[in-house]
């Protein structure tokens, strides 16, 4: 589903690469959650997978598809394969839910049907469908400006997955809320995961999330790869490893 061979990022006035040739590869299916330091390269890892950070060496295949080969319009296909969900939700403040989450189709239909805001039957049933699993149906006009944090990231979330995505991305996205709005954030993707038989690579700075919630953890350090596997055997000298 996901394969990084030898995978390095340098960016332009960066001393150390920022991914430094890493190799691995996800399953379908797979709950991955990646820890690391501040810098250790967790970004820039799940920027890699839908082609939104450029590679300076090595590939990514993703669904088949080798990313950086991709020409802009079947990049824009892959995205619509890929949904994220980001740290600072990303939402349009002064709409709606409803709109907000309309947005998550923007990648499948021509941009002027996005621009008068038509929608078929079949989103706005998809629209409801997800609002209603993230708790925010009674909330579908309120204005995302006068939501919580965590509801905020509920409507991100219902955004990626009116995309219908198969592989679901999460940068830092529990990182502004409380830990008991994170615990609930993360059973929701969890729950979402296992229903839509997702393939899920989540940042997260919280170890006891990654633990309780992932099938497989992957600790980045200096970007390499310093831990991969289940978080059952994730030791105390592995989580030293990643966070000295
Ligand atoms: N746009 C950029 N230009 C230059 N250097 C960058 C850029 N983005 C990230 N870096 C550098 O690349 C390295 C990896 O950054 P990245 O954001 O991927 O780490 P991270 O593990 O996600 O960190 P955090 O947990 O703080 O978000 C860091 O040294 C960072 O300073």
């Amino acid at each position: 589903m996901l394969r990084f061979k030898d995978v390095s990022v340098v960016y332009e006035d960066g001393e150390e690469p920022a991914l430094d040739s890493l190799s691995l590869s996800v399953e379908k299916g797979e709950f991955v959650c990646v820890l690391g330091r501040s810098g250790a390269g967790k970004s820039t890892f799940i920027r890699t997978i839908n082609g939104l950070q450029p590679l300076t060496a090595g590939n990514v295949n993703v669904l088949g598809y080798d990313v950086r080969l991709l020409a802009e319009k079947k990049l824009r296909a892959l995205r619509s394969e890929v949904g994220m969900i980001f740290q600072h939700f990303h939402l349009i403040p002064r709409m709606s839910v409803r709109q907000n989450v309309y947005t998550g189709r923007f990648g499948q239909k021509p941009p002027w049907k996005n621009f008068l805001g038509i929608y078929t039957a079949e989103e706005r049933k998809l629209a409801d469908y997800y609002m209603e699993e993230v708790g925010l149906l009674p909330y579908a006009e309120r204005r995302v400006e006068r939501l919580s944090g965590g509801q905020k990231q509920r409507v991100g979330i219902a955004r990626a997955m009116v995309q219908d995505p198969s592989i679901l991305l999460g940068d830092e996205p529990v990182a502004s809320l409380d830990p008991t709005t994170s615990d609930h954030i993360f059973q929701l993707l969890r729950q979402l995961h296992e229903e839509r038989n997702l393939t899920t690579v989540i940042n997260v700075h919280d170890v006891g999330l990654a633990k309780k919630y992932a099938s497989r953890i992957i600790g980045l350090k200096n970007g390499r790869l310093v831990y991969d596997g289940s978080p059952i055997d994730m030791s105390e000298n592995d989580l030293a490893e990643i966070y000295e």
